[in-house]
């Protein structure tokens, strides 16, 4: 790199008084550009010869303090060095301390936030470009504790990539940092001291979920082996009221909810009030409580329990997360009866509103078919939705499109293997039952694959055996796949654009139907979304 050169750059960048447009060095990523007083940072894209983006940090900064950054090389310019070096941590830390938008900040006072999870760590440059504008705060680095151990990465990996996304964007508008579905003190630790702003506190392993099999004899043969001041406070606090939540809406508990909500969430309800103590409130975190990933659905008078539990503790969370009635499977659209779902969200809502915190939607990739009514119902008081690193199958997409064979060939491992991922995640996909057989597809349908909601269940939960296998101590897949990722970064991110806008649209009213936003982004009369992706991608080119 030709260090005179670039001085020349950063004189003309001084000189551009905040107009980039025409630079000489087409080089220079212009959302990129920060100047501060005499001092200029940006980061240089280089395309090699296999036309992958090649990104290099440059700062030009008085030499007395620039000592911080890890440099490749410098120059000296008078009182000021120009140093180029690499997109590590302890640049990362460097600029964070000139910079402190590039560091994650709390939820709180943003009404709409909507969490990311970028599995690879390359796709939030793409979806910092959608948010800019739309009043929505995303939540970028969000890799639960299962994503991390299956996809070999970690938190500071995760953190790293969304924080320099951030400040290659010039995003200066706030982001989160999310240590996502933390089940233990152990993990919350980690997520906390590795700079999160929020953590998603998962209650799963507290919850007694036996207690919604029994009948009524039994569980109150189980609620009266409680202590009797235990059984006389739940009673007199619950038992055949009604909580009048304002504008016709309320909860009642029967015998039944009491003694079931009880039984089911009072454990979690300690373990939250621990977790609390002893992380959110010292660390200020920002508080997410989730119980969707349960095998029972999240009844108004449980979440009201629960929340009112909290409550006479002094815990008030950001958001929380109740298993909605309905399916929220992971990477499909949603099933079941949405005039139901409206029914009982209207009360989840208004019991949030009560307690003064908002709705998280779990799973919330792909639910096309509700999304309409959440951001209907929780528009004045605002929501989060949590997406399930679905740019996962966005990245699927730019494979078969690029090399349908190794799409057929990570598909066919996929659907051989899908028991590796039984254990971590509950999905309708069965390779016994309607899947695809990796048999019928071939290069002609093998696009197929990424709209059919078996066949994605099976891609989107399958990450980490693809991207882990080794033979004779080689990644099978991960080179091969990345490669064609890097090379395809342009088609990629119009590909994550577009899965996210029509979430984004939807949430926000800008369409009414999952038709209207397919029409919209994906338009079946005249072009195929693949040509419309690719011909978008080139066009930028
Ligand atoms: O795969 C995962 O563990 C995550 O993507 C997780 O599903 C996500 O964070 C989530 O909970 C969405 O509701």
């Amino acid at each position: 790199m030709d260090l005179n050169n670039l001085l020349i750059d950063v004189k003309e960048i001084l000189d551009a008084d905040g107009d980039y447009t025409n630079l000489l060095n087409q080089e220079i990523y212009a959302p990129s550009i920060q100047i501060d007083r005499r001092n200029v940072y940006f980061i240089l894209h280089h395309v090699n010869n296999e036309g992958i983006i090649e990104k290099s940090l440059v700062v030009y900064e008085n030499r007395l303090t620039a000592g911080d950054f890890e440099a490749q090389a410098t120059m000296d310019d008078r009182d000021s060095t120009l140093l180029v070096g690499e997109l590590n941590e302890r640049n990362n830390d460097a600029l964070a301390k000139r910079f402190q938008w590039i560091r994650p900040t709390s939820r709180r006072n943003y009404k709409y936030t909507f969490g990311l999870g970028d599995r690879l760590g390359n796709a939030s440059n793409a979806h910092l470009r959608l948010f800019k504008g739309r009043g929505i705060m995303p939540v970028l680095a969000q890799q639960s504790i299962r994503e991390l151990v299956l996809m070999h990465r970690t938190n500071t990996d995760v953190f790293q990539s969304a924080s320099w996304a951030v400040f290659e964007e010039g995003f200066t508008y706030g982001w989160g940092a999310d240590g996502d579905h933390v089940k233990t003190p152990y993990e919350v630790d980690y997520a906390v001291k590795i700079g999160c702003s929020m953590i998603t506190l998962d209650c799963t392993d507290e919850i007694n979920n036996d207690i919604v099999e029994l009948n009524d004899d039994d569980l109150d043969q189980r609620f009266n082996q409680l202590d009797p001041d235990q059984i006389k406070y739940f009673n007199d606090t619950y038992l055949n009221k009604t909580f009048d939540l304002g504008d016709g809406r309320s909860v009642k508990f029967t015998k039944h909810d009491v003694e079931e909500s009880a039984l089911t969430f009072y454990d979690a309800i300690l373990f939250a009030t621990t977790i609390y103590n002893k992380f959110v409130v010292p660390y200020n975190l920002d508080f997410e409580i989730s119980m969707d990933e349960t095998p029972y659905q999240t009844t108004n008078p449980n979440h009201y329990f629960f929340a009112n539990e909290l409550n006479r503790r002094g815990i008030t969370p950001v958001t929380m997360a109740p298993r909605f009635y309905g399916e929220f499977q992971k990477a499909i659209d949603y099933i079941g009866d949405t005039e139901r779902f409206e029914r009982e969200y209207v009360i989840h809502e208004a019991i949030a509103e009560h307690f003064g915190y908002k709705l998280s939607i779990h799973s919330g990739s792909d639910k096309l078919s509700v999304y309409e009514i959440i951001g209907r119902v929780s528009k004045q008081h605002g929501w989060h939705v949590k997406t399930a690193g679905t740019n996962w199958l966005e990245a699927l997409r730019v494979i078969a499109h690029k090399d349908p064979k190794f799409m057929l060939e990570l598909y066919k491992f996929s659907y051989e293997n899908l028991d590796d991922v039984k254990d971590f995640y509950v999905f309708n996909a069965q390779t016994n039952g309607t899947a695809p057989k990796p048999e019928d597809m071939n290069t002609e349908n093998v696009m197929d694959l990424l709209d059919d909601d078996d066949a994605r269940q099976i891609l989107h939960t399958m990450y980490g055996s693809i991207m882990n296998l080794k033979h004779n101590y080689h990644y099978v897949y991960r080179d091969k796949l990345w490669n064609i990722l890097l090379k395809n970064q342009a088609l990629y991110d119009r590909y994550l654009n577009i899965h996210i806008a029509e979430h984004l649209d939807l949430l926000q009213g800008v369409v009414k139907t999952k038709d209207e936003a397919r029409e919209k982004y994906e338009p079946k009369s005249d072009i195929s979304k693949e040509s419309a992706a690719e011909l978008q991608a080139t066009s930028k080119d």
